[in-house]
C-alpha cells in the first residue's frame, strides 16, 4: 500500500470525517450511540478494572525517542509478513466475538473494512456471523481463526475443518478465557449475550448442533474449559495444518513453554483486562517474552492500543505486529463498515506519520526507539 494517500490532508478529502480522528476519544463517542447492555459488554474491564487501568498507565510510561536526518522516504512502505501472512502494515483486528452488540451488521462490517485495507481480521469463535458467512464477506483477503477450545472434541474437530475450508490461515488459541472473568458491569444487569443465543453463531450452524433441544444449554457446556493443559496442544498440532499461536501470554515461563511446546507465536495479551483484575500491563510483559523468545516465536501484541503512536511502542518494545481491539468495535458502533475503515485508515496513517518523524520508513528494526519516560529525562528532573 502506498502510505502517502493517508497523509492526512488527503485522507480526509477535503471536508472533515464524521468521527474523529483522534482515536483515544473515540470510546466516549461510542458510550452515546451503545445501549446500556453493549455498552455494559463491550466497554468496561473485569473487576476493578486495574488491569484495563495498568495496560494505559504502561503505554504513558513509555516514551518514543525520535530520531533525525535518516533520510526518510517520501513514499514508505510499512508492509510485512507474519506467519505467511502479507499486511500493509504491522497492524491486525483483533478477535472478538459478539460484534453484533455493537453494530447489527457485526463481523461482516469488520470483515469487508479490512478486507478492503488488507489488514488480517481474526474470526473470534464467539461471532454473531458464521466461518462461512465472514469468508464470503471478506473474499480473497487475509484471516486467522480464533479458537475458543470447546470441551466436545467433535465440536472442536468441526471448527478447525470448517476454518480450513473457509480460507483462515492460521489459528489462534485464546488461553485466558477458560472462564468467564468476573465482569460487574455485565453481573450487576444479570446480562449475558450467550444467553440470548447472541455470539453462538459458529456453533448453532454446526453439524453437531443440529436437533440439538436446547443450543444456548449446550453451549453452556461446551463453553467453559479450564481443564486444558500443555500436554493438549500435540492434538491441535495434530488437526491444524497452518501456523498456531497462544493468545493470553503474559510470563516468561509460558512464552518459553509455547516455545517448546512447538508453537509459532505468541500474542501477549491480557485480553484487554476483561479477564484478571489487578494483573500485569500486557506492555510491561512485552519486552522481556520479546527478549526471552522472539528468535524463536512470533511475538505478537495486544491491550491497550489506542492510536498509533501506540502501536509504534508496542512494535518498538518487541512485537512482531499489533491487534486491535476495541477501537475496532468503537468505530464499528459508530459507522458500521466505514466506521471500521475510518478507524483502521487512521491507526495506519498514525503509524506511518510517527515511525516517518521517528526516522523509519519501514516498520523493521524498531528496537531502541521508546524509552521508560523516567530514562528520557535528566537526572535532576
Ligand atoms: C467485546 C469484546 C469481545 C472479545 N471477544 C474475544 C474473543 O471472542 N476471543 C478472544 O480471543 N478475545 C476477545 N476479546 C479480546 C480481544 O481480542 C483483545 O485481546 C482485547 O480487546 C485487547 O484489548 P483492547 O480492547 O484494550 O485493545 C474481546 C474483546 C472485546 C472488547
Ligand atoms: C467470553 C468470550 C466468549 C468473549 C470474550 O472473549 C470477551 O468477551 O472478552
Amino acid at each position: 500500500m502506498n502510505f502517502s494517500d493517508q497523509q492526512l490532508g488527503i485522507y480526509l478529502g477535503g471536508k472533515a470525517p464524521e468521527i474523529t480522528t483522534d482515536l483515544a476519544g473515540l470510546e466516549e463517542h461510542a458510550r452515546q450511540v451503545l445501549s446500556p447492555e453493549a455498552l455494559g459488554y463491550i466497554v468496561p474491564s473485569a473487576g476493578s478494572g486495574a488491569t484495563a487501568r495498568a495496560n494505559r498507565a504502561a503505554f504513558d510510561r513509555y516514551r518514543i525517542v525520535p530520531r533525525m536526518l535518516r533520510g526518510v522516504a517520501r513514499e514508505r512502505d510499512l508492509s510485512c509478513e507474519i506467519l505467511g501472512t502479507r499486511m500493509p502494515a504491522p497492524l491486525m483486528v483483533a478477535p472478538m466475538g459478539v460484534q453484533k452488540l455493537a453494530h447489527p451488521e457485526g463481523e461482516l462490517a469488520t470483515v469487508r473494512a479490512a478486507a478492503a485495507l488488507g489488514v488480517p481480521y481474526v474470526h473470534s469463535t464467539a461471532a454473531t456471523h458464521s466461518f462461512e458467512e465472514v469468508a464470503q464477506a471478506g473474499g480473497d483477503a487475509p484471516r486467522w481463526y480464533q479458537l475458543y477450545w470447546p470441551t466436545s472434541e467433535q465440536v472442536c474437530l468441526s471448527f478447525l475443518a470448517r476454518a480450513k475450508a473457509a480460507g483462515f490461515s492460521a489459528l489462534v488459541l485464546t488461553l485466558d478465557t477458560g472462564l468467564l472473568g468476573w465482569r460487574p458491569a455485565d453481573l450487576d444487569r444479570a446480562f449475558l449475550p450467550f444467553l440470548n443465543g447472541v455470539g453462538l453463531a459458529n456453533y448453532l450452524t454446526d453439524p453437531n448442533f443440529e436437533g440439538v433441544d436446547n443450543p444456548v444449554l449446550h453451549w453452556a457446556q461446551m463453553f467453559p474449559n479450564p481443564g486444558l493443559s500443555w500436554d493438549d496442544l500435540p492434538f491441535l498440532r495434530r488437526h491444524w495444518d497452518g501456523p498456531i499461536v497462544l493468545k493470553g501470554i503474559v510470563s516468561r515461563e509460558d512464552a518459553v513453554l509455547a516455545a517448546e511446546y512447538g508453537m509459532d507465536g505468541v500474542i501477549v495479551s491480557n485480553h484487554g483486562g476483561r479477564q484478571v483484575d489487578g494483573g500485569i500491563a500486557a506492555l510491561d510483559a512485552l519486552p522481556g517474552i520479546a527478549d526471552l523468545v522472539g528468535d524463536r516465536l512470533t511475538v505478537l501484541f495486544d491491550s491497550g492500543v489506542r492510536n498509533g503512536a501506540d502501536a509504534v511502542k508496542a512494535l518498538a518494545l518487541g512485537a512482531r505486529a499489533v491487534l486491535i481491539g476495541r477501537p475496532v468495535l468503537y468505530g464499528l458502533a459508530l459507522g458500521g463498515q466505514a466506521g471500521v475503515d475510518h478507524v483502521l485508515r487512521c491507526l495506519l496513517g498514525e503509524l506511518d506519520i510517527t515511525l516517518a518523524l521517528s526516522g523509519h520508513s519501514d516498520a523493521h528494526d524498531l528496537r531502541g526507539l521508546v524509552s521508560v519516560a523516567s530514562s528520557t529525562v535528566g537526572p535532576r528532573d
